[in-house]
């Protein structure tokens, strides 16, 4: 009969065993463990630089544990000498008694400082370096995150790293300092109290063992709808005009509603399970509070221990179950650190632009800027995510000189080829160059792209001066060759008016100038940019025909090896063209005398 028993109980322990093996194996084979070390890693690389600074400021936190710890057991001394129960000095306990106090506020105060260098250090550099490493994400990677979210992950999960990273190394020395010391002192004087005071501990790890999964989930969350505030937030805010206009301000403000509502919810469900997890060990911990009270109590009507030691006791009782919630609570600092590390990480593991034939392109450029620069396409396929078919087969070529349009009806893909030629967008086969007549030619990559001035479709104005906005095309531009510009684009005629001339504010998005003035604006800001080839998308759409005829011209003249290339529907830019090409039903072709003719006649 025992036999079997032990037989059974055997099983149960092989059969656990297993259970966790399992369990193991099965967060190994999910990535879940090497996730977690890449996470840690990837947070170490920020940290370390700073070690010597972080290594102090784990000096000072553990010296703050020794005063503390150091505080008790001069307490005692004074309790015992006030009493009489020791024979040193009461002058000298006391002078200890205050030395003691008010080193552990100066060691606060500089640790206060010292920590908020760090944190502002390594957030700066967080922000910094994802900052950069998102401007040199592969476009079509990044295509498919919200701007709002990218902002809040660099901004607010990159404040949540180094803050968690900052408080999780120092607060777990200081918790260890803390809960070895008064364990090894209360050893010291009584082993059963120490065991009394730690009753508590076991349960306390099994709560936060059980919990962490869950506070996962709960950060995961926070930071989803902090995400959507911000992204809700900065479109309200930028389309506060079309809302306005629209009468949508009750939509928009129900949705702002809706979005706080979300907020709110996460967080106090959140609340509620960290006040439940607090509620059971405070309980614990009060319950084994009262037991070493009264514990400490019995010894000294025992005669075993003075009044000084008492206090100590309570005191070193209360610490060291203090010490061992702090190093339990360190689970959550380290949950909202993996989190918000697991979002940017997701984001800077993006493929990278490659900057390959970057010497190459500089080279063609220059040689461009005498001969100019041809672009072509090749038997070229594109689909959207690999499945969204835009067209197949598509040929198309501008040379030096000439002007080049793309037509077709809306949604027929005139952006996309554009966005393919800045290498923004990757053909699914096919070959897209570009190359000095008779000279090197380059496959398009985010190299080639220094060759293009880009007009795109909207508002690219900055806020800040026209001049301002001219510079960043060409920082070293002089003021004639800014004029010289803004007279090619037709700009000039109404900036030389304005008050301020090229100080002139353009205000956020160009508010301060119409649809006509900003398109003209963006076009000299693309021609300071002094690129072999322009692309215009829509880019006249705006002007009345004869300026727009203007502006081509201009263009022409202005740069006669210059390759333009447009994507417009009007038929007023079709006549100033050399080529034209139609786009539609995912084909690709160009329209000959009688194409053009038909497609005017359908305007
Ligand atoms: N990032 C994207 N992801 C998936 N599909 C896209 C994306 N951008 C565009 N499309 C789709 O590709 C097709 C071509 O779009 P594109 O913007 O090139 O058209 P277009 O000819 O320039 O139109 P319009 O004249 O209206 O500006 C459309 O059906 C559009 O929905």
């Amino acid at each position: 009969m025992e036999n079997t028993n032990l037989a059974e109980r055997d099983f149960f322990f092989l059969r656990e065993k297993m259970r966790k093996q399992n369990r193991v194996w099965k967060k190994i084979k999910e990535g879940k463990l090497k996730k977690l070390t890449a996470q840690l890693l990837w947070m170490y690389l920020y940290v370390r630089r700073y070690w010597l600074l972080i290594a102090f400021y784990v000096l000072l936190g553990a010296s703050g544990s020794v005063l503390s710890l150091g505080f008790s057991l001069v307490t005692r001394d004074l309790v015992d000498a006030v009493t009489g129960m020791n024979t040193k000095g009461i002058g000298r306990v006391v002078a200890l008694y205050v030395g003691v106090g008010v080193g552990q506020i100066f060691v606060n105060a500089v640790k206060t400082r010292i920590s908020f260098q760090i944190r502002l250090k390594v957030t700066n550099e967080i922000r910094a370096d994802i900052y950069e490493q998102v401007l040199h994400t592969d476009w079509a990677s990044l295509a498919g995150y919200r701007s709002g979210d990218l902002l809040f992950r660099v901004n607010g999960d990159a404040g949540a790293v180094a803050n968690s990273v900052l408080t999780f190394l120092p607060n777990a020395v200081t918790a260890l300092i803390s809960f070895g010391g008064a364990f090894v002192i209360m050893v010291s004087h009584d082993p059963a109290m120490a065991a009394l005071a730690l009753a508590g501990g076991p349960v306390s790890f099994l709560a936060t063992r059980c919990t962490t999964r869950r506070l996962r989930r709960f950060q995961r969350e926070n930071q989803e709808v902090a995400s959507d505030r911000t992204v809700f937030d900065q479109e309200t805010f930028q389309n506060l005009q079309f809302i306005k206009a629209f009468g949508m301000l009750n939509q928009v403000t129900e949705k702002f509603y809706h979005i706080q509502r979300r907020a709110m919810d996460v967080a106090a469900r959140q609340n509620r399970f960290q006040a439940y997890r607090m509620m059971l060990t405070s309980l614990i911990g009060q319950g084994i509070g009262y037991a070493c009270y009264g514990f400490a109590i019995y010894r000294l009507w025992q005669g075993e221990i003075t009044y000084g030691t008492m206090t100590m006791f309570v005191g070193m009782a209360g610490a060291l179950r203090g010490s061992f919630n702090s190093i339990l609570s360190l689970a959550p600092t380290a949950v909202r650190a993996c989190v918000s590390a697991e979002r940017i990480m997701e984001v800077v593991s993006l493929p990278r632009e490659l900057l390959e034939d970057e010497e190459a392109a500089k080279r063609m450029k220059e040689t461009g800027r005498q001969t100019g620069v041809y672009v072509q396409m090749r038997a070229v396929d594109f689909a959207y995510e690999g499945q969204k078919w835009v067209y197949q087969k598509a040929d198309f070529e501008a040379n030096p000189g000439e002007i080049v349009a793309l037509i077709g009806p809306s949604g027929q893909g005139k952006t996309t080829t554009l966005n393919l030629l800045l290498g923004l967008y990757h053909p699914s086969s096919g070959d897209i160059r570009l190359g000095n007549p008779g000279g090197e030619s380059l496959e398009i990559s985010s190299s080639t792209r220094c060759m293009f001035s880009y007009i795109p479709q909207g508002n690219t104005l900055f806020s800040g001066t026209i001049r301002e906005n001219m510079l960043m095309a060409k920082p070293q531009a002089g003021e004639e060759e800014i004029i010289a510009a803004l007279k090619s684009a037709c700009a000039w005629e109404f900036v030389q008016k304005l008050e301020d001339g090229l100080e002139t504010q353009v205000r956020e998005r160009g508010q301060r100038f119409s649809e006509g003035q900003k398109q003209r604006l963006s076009i000299a800001r693309a021609l300071l940019a002094d690129a072999p080839v322009l692309i215009l998308d829509e880019a006249t759409s705006a002007l009345d025909v004869v300026t727009e005829r203007r502006v081509l011209n201009n263009i022409i003249k202005r740069e006669p090896y210059r390759t333009v290339i447009v994507a417009a529907h009007r038929p007023s830019v079709f006549t100033l063209c050399s080529r034209v090409y139609k786009i539609q039903d995912g084909g690709f072709s160009q329209v000959d005398e009688r194409g053009l003719q038909e497609f005017l006649e359908a305007f």
